[in-house]
């Protein structure tokens, strides 16, 4: 029998909102379950029970077809998040399928679990999580990550991406950034605000910390090599979902 995974959406196409290929032209698989529950997870409804409903069983072609259903031939790009898709050992397939088709792949996961496939992804983005996600990276498994990504050659897929909501965060994100030098490193402001759906408040709200983050990067002279983004889907849309 085909393997499955557990999806809980299908959606865009879209830009890429956050990090190494914002902007870029993207389908999002959105798988369910996550290891972590972090305080501000703007996915919770992928492992708080919240959506379990909703919850389907795909197989590789299944999942074809739902991409193809939604964004007919108007992507060639794929976005896999979640939750935590490094959960699944069974993404295998889809991955295949997806090369198969000629899509480009990119991956996003917390650094918390490593899986054989991570090699085959294009743009890999590990995100470990700061104090006030209430979490604790595990750095052996983080290390062993970017080892087994090098001794494959495919360390240059891969970039780090740390949220950041206060002075804590941001010194966890230096940590992080100084440890593993060489891998592109971004800085990503948190929203501190998942629920409201006064869009323009939240906007205005979210610039003032993106300007804030910046103030603190531009007099750091560790972080000279850093890039720092907004998530740009909210600054968009809000905290819609699907979007
Ligand atoms: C929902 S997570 C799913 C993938 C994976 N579990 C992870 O955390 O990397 C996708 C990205 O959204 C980020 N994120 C989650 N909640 C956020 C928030 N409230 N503000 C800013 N970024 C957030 C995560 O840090 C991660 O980089
Ligand atoms: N447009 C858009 N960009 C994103 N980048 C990362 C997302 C995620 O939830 O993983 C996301 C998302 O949900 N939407
Ligand atoms: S690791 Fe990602 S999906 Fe899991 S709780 Fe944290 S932000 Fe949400
Ligand atoms: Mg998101």
């Amino acid at each position: 029998m085909a393997e499955k995974i557990p999806v809980l959406e299908v959606f865009g196409p879209t830009i890429q909102g956050e990090g190494m290929v914002i902007g870029q032209k993207t389908m999002f698989i959105r798988t369910a379950g996550c290891d972590y529950s972090c305080s501000w997870c703007d996915s919770a409804f992928t492992w708080d029970g919240t959506a379990k409903e909703d919850i389907i069983q795909m197989d590789a072609d299944a999942v074809w077809q739902e991409l193809k259903k939604t964004g007919g031939d108007r992507f060639s790009h794929v976005t896999i998040s979640g939750g935590n898709p490094a959960l699944l050992k069974n993404l295998r397939s889809v991955i295949t399928l997806l090369k198969e088709k000629g899509m480009a792949i990119a991956l996003e996961t917390q650094g918390s679990r490593y899986q054989e496939w991570f090699t085959d992804i294009d743009d890999l983005t590990l995100s470990p999580k700061p104090p006030s996600s209430g979490m604790e990276t595990n750095f052996d498994v983080l290390d062993d990550i970017f080892r087994k990504l090098k001794e494959a050659g495919r360390a240059s897929s891969a970039s780090l991406k740390v949220v950041v909501f206060d002075a804590d965060d941001l010194d966890f994100a230096k940590k992080v950034h100084l440890k593993y030098p060489g891998i592109p490193f971004y800085l990503q402001v948190g929203n501190d605000d998942t629920a409201t759906t006064d869009d323009l408040g939240l906007m205005r709200h979210l610039m003032a910390r993106y300007e804030w983050l910046i103030d603190q990067v531009m007099k750091d002279p560790e972080l000279n090599f850093v890039r720092v983004l907004p998530q740009l889907h909210t600054l968009l849309w809000g905290n819609k979902r699907g979007v």
